[in-house]
């Protein structure tokens, strides 16, 4: 897909294709609409990326919480969205043992107690033993830097599937 074709969708075929380039954040595709034309998938991309810049913290963990758990409830039930089941997949973790699912479940529960929003990592890139580290290690950070390293993290994860979308697969993350 060429960025003519995305300038020329109307807003319900654009937020079809780009609502969940963030994902269950489709509000954020309806908002940068109305932005077109966009020259290029950088630029859709940064538009997408200084919305979620330019929201209040509680906007900011809003859009956190739309985030399912890795190898969580929503995993083990098949409810994840197509792009969520993919990339968990990839990273390794439907196939988990029950002690390394209870163990990233214990990890997850104290994440969310610690921060009230849930752990985030651009999954595609990762595999089950570095999901642990990094979420053993960012448990541990002072919350307004985690915050922003969540956020990174879901600006990857939306990187990550407009590349997907409009087969660009840039090298640069
Ligand atoms: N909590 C999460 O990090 N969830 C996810 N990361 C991904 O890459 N896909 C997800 O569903």
């Amino acid at each position: 897909m060429d960025i003519e074709k995305v300038n020329s969708m109307d807003f319900g075929e654009f937020v079809d294709v780009f609502g969940n380039v963030i994902e269950r954040c489709p509000l954020i595709a309806a908002a940068v609409w109305s932005q077109r034309p966009f020259s290029n998938l950088e630029d859709l991309e940064k538009h997408i990326f200084a919305f979620i810049d330019a929201l209040p913290q509680s906007g900011q963990e809003g859009i956190l919480r739309c985030h399912p758990d890795l190898a969580g409830r929503e995993l083990q039930r098949g409810t994840l969205t197509a792009e969520s089941q993919r990339e968990q997949r990839s990273a390794g973790l439907t196939n988990l043992g029950a002690d390394e699912r209870l163990r990233l479940a214990e990890l997850n529960a104290q994440y969310r107690a610690r921060f009230g929003f849930p752990f985030v990592l651009a999954a595609r890139l990762s595999d089950p033993a570095a999901v642990r580290r990094e979420l053993a290690r960012r448990l541990r950070c002072p919350p307004a830097q985690e915050l922003r390293t969540a956020l990174g993290e879901v600006k990857k994860i939306g990187h990550l599937r407009l590349a997907d979308l409009l087969g660009a697969h840039s090298a640069r993350l």
